[in-house]
């Protein structure tokens, strides 16, 4: 067996100890010998249990999950005030509490290694990451940032209040100024730790991306960067009612379902906005969402786009990134927009609602197979007792298939959460509907017209909503222009980054809209969907349903010759029509892997 790429040496923890907490420390999988990637990887158990004995500061060695201290119980990440709660402090002594359930209750998520290692640099053994991780020689990386040079200046430095993997938070004080006397907080990152381009790269777009969205009720306020030799400062406003995840952990690990609402109405709306942006936030876990202060009813921020990234509305990313626990699938098959964002969230409400994380492994390997593979379980404890809403709500964001998950919109108009208190944002998704139907064949759209008159009334709010908010004309109808209008009225400085284009001229009254904003992908993931679809099928049979070829039937598919063979029970033998099949064919769309086939 092969030495763990991330087992570190006594001087490495050391250093780590007392300056960063990392996960190349607490969490280590062994490299595999046949250089796979750690996706593939397996076991690692003994020697998790060497690294963690390495580990000083780790409260107990016995236990057999991760720590809920990569920091130590001395050196509490909580803000002054907010104790360690009795769940995270008694994890170690306590470890069989938690066998009664499927999975054991949160802790502070790691990053995935290979992201980590690439973006701050390391040794990883050849052959061990899936990715070069970029260590260029130090002097030749530029670590000016064209911040303001007066930190000293313009702020007092307080105490530490928190600590991540690329930075730590202080408490400070504006000296002069709008800020003057206003309590702050500083996210200082150092320098030193700048060892990849990719990391400096990290930083710029972090201050970038805060700045622009900064101003949302649930966003972290953003005021100022500055720099000097060793360290770039983020300056924001001070949150003092501590993290998500210690709440969680002072509960026991569960929310009643109204309190679980509160906080996901908070997490949806701060969401929505981002991707609405055109930012893709690629962290959301329960550590980066902070109460503003320490009561109950306290409003919760978003902080931490150290991974945050702009994003076109077409446009796929495919770099690894993010916490194992909350790392979507596809985002493994590196091939991802912001649904990844949507699955993190339906993590985080499956946690709220149940106290254990839904995919969990003992290794990173472990959690990926868990994410890719496994189903969450709904079955034991306390899940026969959570209401029949929920448990939908929280399926459809954990959906492995991307494009049948709930946008952040979908899921603020979800029956479980539906509520006139919260307002229903613009969804980006219909931006790319639209399109996408503007673009499909007469065939397909009078398809789609015949599904949208089979839509149920749980649809039809969320549809309404969207073509309230594109402003209809007097005459009731929307064009793209609307489309350009909401957006505009929507945009801040981020959106320019998502460079949307923009579409020709078209009306469109309410019942096209519908027609041209519905998703057969998400529909399909509906309960009631065999139900949709044959009522859709009769809509079609009465207006849409017509004599077509089978090579017609491949040019609509976008499929070639060989799949002929396929299509041919698509269409009834009595009338040459479509049937059933066919129709939700068309509807769906089809890939054929083959090499005599365009890969639709
Ligand atoms: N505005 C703030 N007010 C109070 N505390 C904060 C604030 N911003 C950050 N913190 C604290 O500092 C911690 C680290 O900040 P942040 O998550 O931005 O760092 P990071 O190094 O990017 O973390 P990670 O390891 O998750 O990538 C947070 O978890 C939080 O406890
Ligand atoms: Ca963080
Ligand atoms: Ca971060």
């Amino acid at each position: 067996m092969g030495q763990c790429y991330g087992k570190v040496s006594q001087t490495q923890v050391n250093e780590t100890a007392t300056s960063h907490a990392t996960t190349t420390v607490t969490e280590v999988v062994p490299a595999d010998p046949g250089g796979q990637t750690p996706l593939q990887s397996s076991n690692g158990a003994v020697n998790y249990v060497q690294s963690v004995k390495n580990t000083p500061a780790r409260s107990s060695s016995q236990s057999p999950w991760p720590s809920p201290y990569p920091y130590g119980v001395t050196a509490s990440p909580l803000p002054r005030g907010v104790s360690p709660s009795p769940a995270r402090a008694s994890r170690g002594s306590t470890p069989r509490r938690f066998f009664r359930r499927p999975f054991p209750p949160p802790s502070p998520a790691k990053h995935i290694k290979a992201s980590l290692l690439k973006r701050l640099g390391g040794k990883p053994k050849e052959g061990t990451i899936p990715e070069d991780p970029g260590t260029e020689p130090e002097q030749a990386l530029d670590k000016s940032f064209g911040y303001g040079k007066n930190f000293g200046a313009k702020y007092e430095l307080g105490k530490e209040i928190g600590r991540g993997h690329f930075g730590h938070t202080c408490s400070a004080r504006g000296k002069k100024g709008d800020l003057k006397d206003q309590p702050l907080a500083v996210k200082i990152i150092s320098k030193a730790k700048m060892t990849t381009a990719i990391s400096i790269e990290d930083v710029r777009r972090e201050v970038k991306i805060l700045k622009a969205l900064s101003g949302h009720k649930h966003l972290v306020k953003f005021y100022d960067a500055c720099e000097d030799a060793n360290n770039v400062y983020i300056v924001m406003e001070l949150c003092e009612g501590g993290e998500l995840l210690d709440r969680i952990l002072a509960r026991g690990g569960r929310y009643t379902e109204e309190d679980a609402k509160a906080i996901l109405v908070q997490i949806l709306s701060v969401v929505s906005f981002c991707h609405l942006q055109g930012v893709v936030h690629r962290d959301l876990k329960p550590e980066n969402f902070l109460f503003t202060s320490g009561g109950e009813n306290a409003d919760m921020k978003l902080i931490d786009f150290g991974l945050s990234d702009f994003i076109r509305p077409d446009e796929r990313l495919n770099d690894i990134v993010g916490s194992a626990y909350y790392v979507a699938p596809e985002v493994l098959h590196r091939s991802y927009s912001m649904e990844a964002d949507i699955w993190s969230i339906g993590v985080i409400t499956y946690i709220l609602l149940c106290g254990s994380r839904p995919f969990w492994a003992r290794t990173e390997s472990g959690i990926f197979r868990s994410v890719l593979r496994s189903d969450p379980n709904f079955d034991d404890m306390p899940w026969p007792s959570v209401s029949p809403e929920a448990k939908d709500f929280v399926k459809r964001l954990l959906n492995k298939d991307y494009r049948k998950r709930m946008t952040s919109v979908q899921a603020l108009a979800h029956p479980w959460l539906r509520d006139d208190s919260h307002p229903i944002p613009l969804d980006i998704l219909i931006y790319r509907l639209l399109k996408s139907y503007l673009h499909a064949s007469p065939f397909k759209r009078a398809a789609l017209k015949a599904l949208s008159k089979a839509l149920t009334e749980d649809e039809l709010v969320y549809l309404r909503a969207q073509f309230r908010l594109l402003e209809p004309n007097r005459d009731g109808s929307v064009s793209l222009e609307n489309f350009k209008m909401a957006l505009a009225q929507n945009a801040t400085e981020a959106m320019g980054e998502s460079r949307m284009g923009l579409l020709a001229y078209r009306k469109m009254y309410f019942e096209e809209f519908c027609a041209a904003a519905v998703s057969t992908h998400q529909l399909e993931a509906v309960e009631g969907w065999e139900q949709i679809a044959s009522a859709a099928f009769e809509h079609f049979e009465q207006e849409g349903n017509r004599v077509i070829s089978i090579e017609e039937l491949a040019r609509e598919l976008n499929v070639g010759p060989s799949a002929y063979s396929f299509l041919k029970d698509w269409i009834r033998i009595s009338d040459g029509k479509l049937n059933l099949l066919g129709y939700k064919k068309i509807l769906h769309g089809v890939t054929f892997r083959s090499s005599n086939t365009r890969h639709h």
